[in-house]
């Protein structure tokens, strides 16, 4: 099944030249949503993963991971968490900068969001240095949370992410 759905997810992907700054090629996800039969065999083949891991949240990197970890929590009837930009969340927040593909930013996340020793997954659409993903991690274990998985749809592999990601199981439906 995952060859299957990474080669039709692959040729809906748009690529993007010099968006949002020269040099990047932008994989623009906005295909796979706007076909309702992919996105639910996407939002099902993470399900599927986990389905049977005792997981109690799914944590979501704003923007485009909203997306994928607001559909997944709905069908496993998780918790959902919103992993945010700064500035965005009401109530207190703890906080950690980062460095993105074309520039830098930080992510906060509520302080009450995850409880201690829960089982969460992290799920983005796109790995790209790592530096988002390596912050939302960091965020959700200084929470005391167990990261059982960092999930995301798109992983481009030639800018090595996962080297930021503190060693945390990680999974992408396709590699770029
Ligand atoms: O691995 P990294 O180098 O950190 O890059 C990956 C991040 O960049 C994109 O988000 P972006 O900041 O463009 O925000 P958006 O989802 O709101 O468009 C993408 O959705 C990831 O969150
Ligand atoms: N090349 C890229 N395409 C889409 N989103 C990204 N986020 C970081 N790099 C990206």
């Amino acid at each position: 099944m995952k060859n299957e759905l990474a080669d039709r997810v692959s040729a809906a992907i748009r690529d993007v030249p010099d968006f949002p700054k020269p040099g990047i090629l932008f994989k623009d996800i906005t295909p796979v949503l706007q076909d309702g039969d992919l996105f639910n065999t996407v939002i099902h083949y993470f399900c599927e993963r986990y389905e049977s891991l005792n997981i109690t949240k799914v944590v979501g990197i704003e923007s485009r991971g909203f997306i994928f970890a607001s559909a997944i929590a709905h069908e496993l009837s998780t918790g959902l968490v919103l992993i945010r930009k700064p500035g965005k969340l009401p109530y207190q927040t703890i906080g950690v900068d980062y460095s993105l593909e074309y520039g830098t930013d930080r992510v906060e996340m509520h302080v009450d969001a995850v409880q201690k020793n829960e089982r969460i997954v992290i799920v983005d659409d796109l790995l790209a240095t790592g530096g988002t993903m390596g912050a939302g991690i960091e965020l959700c274990k200084k929470a005391g949370a167990n990261v059982v998985e960092a999930g995301f749809l798109i992983q481009l592999d030639f800018l090595d992410g996962v080297k930021n990601l503190h060693g945390v199981p990680t999974h992408s439906l396709i590699h770029f």
